[in-house]
């Protein structure tokens, strides 16, 4: 099973929702960071359940212990481990699906696939484990701030509820003013209401984080297989519940002719800029220093508080009461993680890239 992210900044992740506690050791983190532990601790509070009334209700605060790897704020180049302990599981509650199948979350292909599972809260399929990757997704986002690359996500659409406006009309600064994650006022709280009604109906409902990630240099990413895009795509549906990615003009650009499609070059001082970015900051693969920005699909929770038809493990029919404390929605949470996976990814090819960005 493989457990880990990443070439050169490497992290593997550890834990179920309702063992002891979940994790990450990062390796392969440059010597000589400055951890700020303050800034990886507000990282992880942006992520944790219980956050507010449209979120899970399970009450993790999410504090983090770094173990190794660190001396007086520094990082030292040797594998770095944090760990956050489990504290509110109510495992009770999932004795129901110990050897059922709830539609649509990964209690049977995990079973099938390995024969054993914590069915406890998802066990390792809950997405409580992306906290270990904030954790480490924070300290490449303070390693990228030394270089001036910026990531920023935000919720661009609940449901049917879509923000008209685009990353650049949007004062991301505001993201984190409302408990949806939308920097646009005019929506944000018609799509808190819209989640909070879902979740008094028993239901969930999807929705879109937009991901935006400024000051990265020309060269990042490869021209075959490793694109730029290809990586960042693969981190983004590497997240739980992601149905869809797409960068730049996205599907909507398959409706468009080349004429109107083609971001035209020009020479801007000592630069080489487009005029348009419907390229998404990504060309052939590498990154054109333009700004690189994508959408993020996140499917319903499956987990419905509603009674749904399913089999057990012996194929018999049953009924699968909705139990837990479960997301109405996940993409007010999933914010930070797009950011975190982001940060990993760019960090990662910028480690990869180092000589040739250099050249360049
Ligand atoms: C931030 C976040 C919170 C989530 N919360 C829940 C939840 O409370 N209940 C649930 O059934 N699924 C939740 N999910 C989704 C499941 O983890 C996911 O559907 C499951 O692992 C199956 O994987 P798949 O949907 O990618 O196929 C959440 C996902 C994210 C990103
Ligand atoms: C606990 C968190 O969110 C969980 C994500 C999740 C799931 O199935 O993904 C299911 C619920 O928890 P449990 O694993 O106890 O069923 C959520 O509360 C967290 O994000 O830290």
């Amino acid at each position: 099973m493989s457990n880990s992210f990443g070439s050169l900044f490497k992290i593997t992740t550890f834990g179920e929702s309702h063992g002891k506690a979940i994790g990450v050791t990062v390796d392969g983190c440059p010597a000589g960071i400055d951890v700020d532990e303050a800034f990886i601790q507000s990282e992880l509070e942006r992520r944790k359940p219980g956050q507010s009334k449209i979120t899970t209700q399970r009450k993790e605060p999410d504090s983090f212990d770094i173990l190794s790897g660190v001396f007086e704020g520094k990082t030292t180049g040797t594998p770095i481990a944090m760990v956050i302990h489990n504290t509110d599981q109510k495992s009770k509650d999932y004795a129901h699906i110990a050897k059922s199948f709830r539609p649509s979350h990964a209690d049977f292909t995990y079973q099938e696939k390995y024969g054993i599972r914590d069915y406890r809260g998802g066990g390792r399929s809950s997405a409580r484990e992306t906290a270990a990757r904030v954790a480490a997704g924070a300290l490449a986002k303070l390693a990228l701030r030394q270089l001036g690359i910026e990531v920023f996500a935000y919720v661009s659409q609940v449901g049917e509820l879509k923000t008209k406006k685009s990353y650049l009309e949007l004062d991301l600064s505001k993201t984190e003013n409302n408990i949806v994650r939308c920097p646009d006022e005019t929506i944000a709280e018609e799509m808190i209401a819209f989640i909070d009604g879902v979740r008094k109906n028993g239901d969930t409902v999807g929705g879109v984080v937009t991901g935006v990630i400024t000051g990265t240099p020309v060269g990042l990413g490869e021209p075959v297989f490793d694109k730029l895009h290809a990586r960042l795509g693969s981190a983004m549906l590497g997240i739980n519940a992601v149905k869809g990615f797409e960068y730049g003009s996205g599907f909507e650009g398959a409706k468009m002719k080349g004429s109107a499609h083609n971001d035209i070059i020009e020479k801007d001082g000592d630069q080489i800029k487009t005029l348009t970015n419907l390229s998404g900051g990504i060309q052939g693969g590498i990154s054109n220093g333009e700004d690189i920005y994508f959408n993020v699909a996140f499917k319903p929770v499956a987990t419905i508080m509603r009674d749904q038809d399913s089999v057990d493990q012996d194929g018999n029919k049953i009924t699968v009461s909705g139990k837990g404390r479960h997301d109405p929605c996940v993409v007010p949470r999933a914010v930070p993680i797009v950011e975190a996976m982001s940060a990993l990814t760019i960090l990662d090819f910028y480690l990869l890239n180092k000589s040739t960005i250099l050249k360049a």
